[in-house]
């Protein structure tokens, strides 16, 4: 396996989409920092790009990181950036996550027609998302508003704002703020859910930087770790994977490092609901950031405890289902 020399560029490789590239810049220019080496981006595309079908649909996790991960371990790039959010949490063989940088705010936010928020919008009005998290936890606020499953990136989604129901128009959208904000697209938002109401996607605003487990690049990125934000998204991952729940799953999870009298402590909630969000179950803990993993591993089985497997394996009736795999 060949090692860039300190001449050569470090190669990242991206996604093509305009949050992938701007998320990879970012990154980019935090390793040129860092390092004082040249970085260059490699385009990489992924079935979660060039398929148009739902996500849900894939089953396997992961479709937009399996490509970024074949780069990497045949060395056609040095490192890559993945929305954290994206990433299954099982480890994958070969291949570390080098650094987890500072997060940006981890909250969903609403993209409405004429500047409406959720509670704004009249009964029927249509909110378009392919996130089962996202609909469940709409469905569960009782406001009678319709999910309509769409995909796309954000600039598509935002397009599908106002626009008419004949060509996939919408009466709002959810997004991330991360994206929003990384895109410079902050006017845009109409509101901002507050995560009593709706718990944000586990890793949600966070990035991965990952590259091959033997590569020199592993000590030379450090620096771009934060450390907080890396035991949080920890907490919140180890949620996920012992309610054994995919990114399709109905689960929200947020991690916030408060400072007690004994150091940072982790504050972790999470839900688990039923894909029509008639049903859920939702616990909170804390604990020391040093056992993120330990912390959300606990929250996961007190959900256990309260039934979240049960709740998870009921089908929905409602007809979003329907909507949702459209
Ligand atoms: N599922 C796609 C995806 N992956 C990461 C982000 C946003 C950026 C982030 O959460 O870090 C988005 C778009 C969205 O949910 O609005």
């Amino acid at each position: 396996m060949t090692v860039p020399s300190d001449r050569t560029a470090i190669r990242l490789g991206t996604r093509a989409s305009a949050l992938a590239r701007t998320q990879s810049e970012l990154v980019a220019d935090a390793v040129r920092r860092h390092t004082g080496r040249d970085v260059e981006l490699v385009e990489v595309t992924t079935e979660g790009d060039t398929s148009g079908a739902a996500l849900t649909s894939f089953g396997g996790a992961g479709v937009f990181v399996g490509a970024l991960r074949d780069a990497l371990l045949d060395g056609r790039v040095d490192l890559a950036v993945h929305s954290l959010k994206d990433l299954p949490t099982a480890p994958a063989p070969g291949l570390t996550i080098a650094a987890i940088p500072l997060r940006e705010d981890p909250r969903d936010v609403v993209v409405a027609r004429d500047g409406l928020t959720l509670g704004e919008l009249p009964a029927g009005s249509t909110v378009g998302t392919g996130s089962p998290r996202r609909a469940a936890q709409l469905h569960a606020l009782g406001l009678g508003l319709e999910v309509v499953g769409i995909r796309g990136n954000v600039g598509t989604r935002l397009g599908k704002v106002g626009a008419p129901a004949e060509e996939g128009g919408v009466d709002a959208v959810f997004l991330a703020r991360a994206g929003l904000a990384r895109l410079g697209r902050l006017d845009a938002i109409t509101e901002v859910m507050d995560p009593l109401q709706m718990l944000p996607a586990p890793g949600q605003g966070a990035l991965a930087v990952e590259c091959r487990t033997d590569h020199p690049l592993v000590q030379l990125l450090a620096p771009l770790d934060d450390a907080r934000t890396r035991a949080a998204v920890e907490a919140e991952r180890a949620v996920l994977a012992v309610l054994e729940a995919g990114c399709s799953a109905p689960v929200g999870a947020l991690a916030e490092v408060v400072e007690g009298d004994d150091g940072d402590e982790l504050w972790v909630r999470a839900i688990v609901l039923t894909l029509d969000g008639g049903l859920s179950v939702r616990q909170s803990i804390s604990g020391p950031t040093g056992d993120a993993h330990g912390v959300g591993t606990r929250l996961a089985e007190l959900m256990l405890d309260d039934g979240a497997a049960e709740l998870m394996a009921i089908p929905m009736t409602s007809p979003s289902r329907k909507q949702l795999h459209a």
